[in-house]
Parts: structure tokens; sequence; C-alpha cells
């Protein structure tokens, strides 16, 4: 019973805002500050789920001098902790409880298509990322700048130990103090402890380390454009991930990052400079006004789209009102208020507006989609509706085989995107889908699907790597060396007036002709 009298009261402490969770359990007088602090944080994360649970059960109805707040938190440990292991005569009245409980929990993943209670979590908008998560400090190496090796051994000389790689949740949970570590699926990411400070180190200030979340590095990595191709950075600002395709191009090739804001361009081309980017062209421009057909955009065969969302996967920041229903009035039983419904409906609009547009590029063979939002529908009802309207042009690519989150199973297919979760992979809560233009599916240049068959047409299970890029036609690194020099030099320059390319503005348009020729060849 002491577990549970301690854990309202941290609960009300904290509500009234007595100072942040974890010290409120270790001045509790309870002697597991484990078992509390697990059980504290559980009900939060879970808020949304046991509130409905408790809406649609006869608990609260029955047992009518139960505390609604002992009520969740025994629900909680009940379906979705470790079951209600003390507790005196709460066990016993939960155990009269426990079938119909249990049912209601089926019911409602029923309705939501998932099977997983992380995956119910995520689709009805529970806490996904909490302000007491604490996230390892992340830095990605700019690999135009300087290398993994010399990095991490520059850290070591600024007194820190590495550990070599992050394999596992636990090695990042472990590293404390001067400790640090190589990030196991993105190796140009090094991990620091949380609240590690970096912004006035050396490497920062001369942009050879990015302080950029683990998670933000896989729209990039998974696209991974080789050196020498053509790429469309639609809502690119401030240009972390420009940065990072610029680093997997070895600047080689060209990137055309666009932005609606001028503010956030002119950031990105600060940003962009310091990072040593050369092969970037910025454009402040409203990327749905593009056209896909303007000659410019020809030969872009990859495409990034991070568009604007409701940023609720960012740990720290409460979601605004599109996830915590922040707003006074209208909770409806999903927790959110009408007016954030209402906003997550047009942000979900815009994306999908984006992402069609995005795979309407001719030549796009591959786009990567990513938002830094826990819902589904900014992320799969985006993803499946994008398919569809594609009408067999493109499938999923599965993405990441290792990762463990996957999309939420609410399509067939849905399970080739990727979801990172705060708690369970320690970066800020994502989601990223590949797409890949199907054989047949019409613009430049049709794809050899490698190895691996499709699934019902819309999906492709092989990750495409250098075999693939042979297939695109895309030069390797070398070859794009090799064929650069032999037209001397330099990708074909085509630039509107006021349009910045690679740090400087031009003004002319120009065009080499035998380079032209040599990209066409290869689409
Ligand atoms: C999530 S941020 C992009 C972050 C960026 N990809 C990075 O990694 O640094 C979304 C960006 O989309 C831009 N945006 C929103 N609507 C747009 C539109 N219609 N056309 C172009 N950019 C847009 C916003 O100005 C914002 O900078």
């Amino acid at each position: 019973m002491a577990l549970y009298v301690e854990a309202m009261s941290v609960l009300e402490r904290a509500e009234r805002k007595e100072g942040s969770l974890k010290s409120l359990v270790y001045r509790s007088s309870f002697k597991n500050v484990k078992q509390l602090y697990a059980l504290v944080c559980g009900v939060l994360r879970y808020e949304p789920v046991l509130h409905q649970l408790l809406e649609s059960s006869r608990l609260l109805r029955s047992e009518k001098r139960l505390d609604r707040q002992l009520a969740k938190l025994l629900v909680f440990d009940l379906l979705l902790g470790h079951g209600v292991k003390c507790g005196g005569r709460w066990k016993v009245m939960m155990k009269r409880h426990a079938a119909e409980l249990g049912s209601a929990l089926a019911r409602m993943k029923v309705r939501h298509g998932v099977s997983t209670n992380l995956d119910l979590l995520t689709a009805v908008g529970g806490r996904a990322a909490t302000k007491e998560v604490l996230l390892p400090r992340y830095a990605r190496v700019n690999t135009l700048k300087t290398t993994v090796d010399d990095a991490v051994d520059y850290f070591k000389r600024q007194g820190f130990t590495f550990i070599g790689a992050a394999d596992c949740a636990q090695t990042v949970d472990d590293l404390k103090g001067k400790r640090f570590a190589r990030d196991i699926d993105v190796p140009e990411v090094l991990v620091f402890p949380p609240k590690t400070d970096l912004h006035d180190d050396q490497l920062y200030k001369l942009g050879n380390i990015i302080l950029q979340d683990k998670a933000s590095c896989l729209p990039a990595f998974v696209l991974a454009p080789p050196p020498g191709s053509q790429v469309l950075d639609c809502c690119a600002a401030p240009g972390n991930k420009t940065s990072h395709l610029a680093a997997i191009m070895k600047n080689k090739g060209k990137i055309l990052a666009v932005d609606l804001s001028t503010e956030r361009v002119a950031t990105m081309s600060t940003q962009l400079l310091r990072a040593g980017v050369s092969c970037h062209r910025l454009q402040c421009a409203d990327f749905l006004a593009l056209d896909p057909h303007d000659p410019s955009y020809a030969r872009v065969q990859y495409v990034l789209l991070d568009p604007s969302c409701s940023g609720s996967g960012m740990v720290g920041r409460m979601g605004g009102a599109a996830d915590r229903g922040g707003d006074s009035g209208g909770v409806d039983g999903t927790g959110q208020t009408a007016s954030s419904q209402e906003r997550l409906r047009a942000l979900s609009a815009f994306q999908a507006r984006a992402l069609r547009h995005a795979l309407s590029f001719p030549g796009a063979l591959r786009v990567v989609y990513s938002t830094c939002s826990v819902h589904q529908q900014e992320n799969e009802d985006v993803v499946q509706q994008a398919l569809a309207d594609s009408a067999g042009a493109f499938r999923l690519v599965h993405i990441l085989p290792e990762w463990r989150r996957r999309g939420l199973p609410v399509f067939p297919g849905a399970e080739c995107c990727v979801r990172a979760d705060p708690h369970e992979d320690r970066t800020h809560g994502f989601f990223v889908a590949l797409f890949e233009r199907n054989a047949g599916g019409g613009g430049g240049g049709d794809l050899v699907k490698p190895g691996g068959g499709g699934n019902g047409g819309d999906v492709d299970t092989a990750v495409p790597s250098l075999e693939l890029r042979r297939d695109l036609g895309c030069p390797d690194g070398q070859n794009q060396e090799k064929e650069e020099e032999a037209n001397g030099g330099g990708t074909e320059t085509l630039v509107k007036s006021g349009v910045t390319e690679g740090g400087k503005t031009k003004k002319k348009r120009k065009r080499n002709k035998n380079k032209r020729k040599t990209c066409a060849d290869s689409t």
C-alpha cells in the first residue's frame, strides 16, 4: 500500500509544481525509489490510455470511494506494469475488475489497429516525450571537415573516455561524467551523457561537429544520396539535414535546399557555411509552388521532405496544443482539445500535400519523409495516403531492419517505416518513411529492384545500397570524381537571380552541355 500512497503524493506534488518528478521521488520516504519512479513515470506517460480505460470500464462507478489518481496507479500496474503486487484490499479489489479492465484494453487496441501497449500509447497521443526523459547529447561528426576517428581522439585529449560503440540503450544510460560512445546505428554520431554542453567546444564552433539528435540524422542516412547526385531538400531550414546530406555526398553533386521562411533561410546559409557545405543552392520559396516539371528539377533523383509538424515527439517541449491538450475546454476521450485536433488536421493535410508534391517530381527515385511527431495522423496516415495517391508508382523500403520500433500497423507495409521513442531509443520522438520508385513507375529511370521481393506491390523489403546506386545509374564517389574531372570539374550551374549557391549569390544561368549529356545518360 505504501507504494501507491507515496506515488499519489508524488503525483499531487508534481502537479503543484513542488519539484521535478525525480527530486520528489528521492525526497519521499519510500525506500525503493526505482520502483516508485518507474510507477509514477509510467502513469504519467500512459495518462491518455488510463483515462480512456477508466471512462470505458465500471471500476470508478462501482468503487465509489476509489480516488481517481489511485485508480490510475492501480490500473497501470495491473495492465501495463508488473501487476498489482502489494496493496492489501486494493489488490483484492483490482482482482475483481481485472477481467473487465483487460477486455477494455484489448478493445482499445483493436479500435486503434495496434497490438502492443507502446503502439497504443502512440496511437492515442500519449506522452511519448516527457520533460522527465533525459536524452543523451548527440553530436554528428561533420565528415566534410574531419573524420570520426579524429573527433574521437580530440575528445579523448579533452579528458573524455571513449567506450566504443553504444550497443544498447543500457550502455547509453550508463554514460556518466566524461564518458562518450559512438552510435551503433549512425556511425558518424557520437553519444555523450545528458546535459553535456558542447556549445563552447572548438569542434562545434568550427562546424566539425553538429549538435543534432540521433533520430534527426536518420532521414539523410537512409536516403543515402551518392556523391554526384541531385537532391531536393524541400523544407530545409535550419539545414541540419542539408549539411548531413552534403557530408554523405562528399560535397559532390547538388542539393537544392528550399524553405519558406526568409529568416530561417538566412540562418541556414550561415550554418551551411560553417559546416563547409558548398554543393548547395538555397531558395526561399514555397515548396508547394515549385513546378516539378521545371527543367531545373529534371535531374533530381533524391528528395528529402521534413515538413513542419506538431513537434509532439520533442522531449522537453510539451508538444503545444497539438498533443497535450493544453487549452482549457473541450477535452475529448483522447485528451486532446477541439483546437488541438483542428491544428493536427491542418498539419496532416499540409504534410499529405507536401508528400504528394515531393513524389510528383518526375526524376525522383527515392523520397524520404520524416517528422518529429508521435501522431499517427502526421505519420502513417500521411504515408498511406501518399502511397494510395501514387497508384503503384512508389513502394516503401524496409529501412533499418534492426530497428525495433516500426510504423503503427494501420496499413499493410507500415512496418517498413520506423518510429523513434524517447524512452526506448533515447532520442526525440521521430518518424521516418522511405519511398522508392517502382520499376515501371514512370519518372527518370526505372529501378531494377534490388534483391528481396516486394510486398503487396507497395513494399520493398530490401535496403538498396551500392547495388541500387548502380541500378540508378548514379556513379559512386570515385567514378563521379573522375567524371567531373573529365567534364572540366564542377556540376552544372543552373541558378536564378537571387538564389544562393554554395554560399555565393549567382546572377546568371549557365549550362555545361557536356555535363548535362553525361547526367542525362546516367539516369
Ligand atoms: C521541421 S523544419 C525543417 C528542419 C530541417 N529539415 C532541418 O533538419 O534542419 C520545417 C521547415 O519547413 C519550412 N516550411 C513550412 N512550410 C513550407 C513550405 N510550404 N515550403 C517550404 N518550406 C516550408 C519551415 O519554415 C521550417 O523551416
